[in-house]
């Protein structure tokens, strides 16, 4: 990454990109062709976009916003009480150890499935602060209507029949909560708060900090910050939706900066197939001036975080 002026996660050499912003609410079924195109060039350049107007109240993002930082301030030894075991993915930690020499996020997490909720595993889920648990509820069903409602016009847009997208991942695909929170960092310069990665999601929805900015994606080789919109949900297409659109939809490549006044929290939800889906690009994506780009997979998450300690991306091992 270019330049080490590193001030409140802002990197003076990376500029503001025109990162889409979108009305979402005019996604509906007398939406003009205009609205559409906007979303499929968002998605087949950026690979994410700014959401507002997306139906959720200003207020309970305060709250997530609000019991998150809670959570992390509490100490340790309560913080320990939802620690992750060695090998699972739910609970507070960071980085999974998978190898010698790996660089570790300056970045401390607490990892929750949230849906289907028969799998949810309530032992990490926080009973501090008191109004965690109703939080993530609220929001999270308030998230994933507003997955529902975009996956259907992600799919006009391409022309495609509006379930395909939901149908492929299955009705039981999980959403999963990921609450971030970065430290202040003495060495901003020397350490990243999330290493670059594309998420392995169908679909992640993502609440920044309201004050402190730090993310940064990857578009045409060049890194842009994400500018912060308070009421906005910054929406990213992750690896599973780039193989089934067979390359239109992108994945981006994005990272998260650390900085040595703030310390910054932010929180996504993460959408991925149902375990056990095949995924692969759709037929009606595929054309003589469109080949097939990927293979088909099936539980693409189970060796995700391999390649992405290893600073590899995983879609490149799906690549034809
Ligand atoms: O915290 C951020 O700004 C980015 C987080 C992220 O990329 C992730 O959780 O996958
Ligand atoms: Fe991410």
């Amino acid at each position: 990454m270019a330049g080490v002026e590193l001030e409140n996660g802002k990197n003076a050499s990376v500029p503001f990109g025109d990162i889409p912003v979108i009305d979402i609410s005019l996604l509906n079924n007398s939406s003009s062709s205009e609205v559409l195109d906007k979303l499929r060039s968002a998605l087949s350049s950026w690979g994410c976009f700014q959401a507002v107007n997306h139906g959720i109240e200003n207020s309970l993002l305060e709250e997530v916003r609000g019991v998150s930082k809670e959570f992390f301030q509490l100490p340790m030894t309560e913080k320990q009480k939802y620690a992750r075991k060695t090998g699972q993915c739910d609970g507070y930690g960071n980085d999974m150890i998978l190898f010698q020499n790996q660089t570790l996020d300056w970045n401390d997490r607490l990892y929750l499935l949230v849906s289907p909720e028969d799998d949810r595993k309530l032992e990490y889920w926080p009973q501090n602060p008191q109004s965690f648990r109703r939080i993530l509820n609220e929001y999270s069903a308030k998230i994933q209507q507003v997955e529902e409602h975009l996956l259907k016009f992600m799919a006009r847009s391409l022309c495609l029949e509006e379930d395909c997208f939901s149908r492929k991942f299955g009705k039981r695909r999980l959403i999963e909560a990921r609450f971030n929170y970065y430290p202040l960092c003495p060495r901003p310069d020397l350490a990243l708060g999330f290493k670059p990665h594309g998420d392995g999601s169908a679909i992640t929805f993502l609440l920044q900090d309201k004050e402190v900015e730090g993310l940064q994606v990857l578009k045409d080789d060049q890194w842009f910050h994400v500018p912060i919109i308070p009421c906005a949900l910054f929406v990213i297409v992750g690896d599973q939706m780039e193989i089934t659109t067979n390359g239109i939809f992108k994945s981006p490549v994005h990272t998260a900066l650390t900085n040595s006044n703030k310390a910054r929290h932010t929180m996504a939800i993460f959408s991925t197939p149902e375990p056990g889906k095949v995924i692969e690009p759709l037929g009606e994506l595929i054309s003589d001036k469109r080949p097939r780009l990927y293979k088909a997979i099936t539980d693409y998450m189970d060796t995700y975080f391999d390649f992405i300690q290893q600073a590899k991306r995983p879609i490149d091992a799906v690549k034809i």
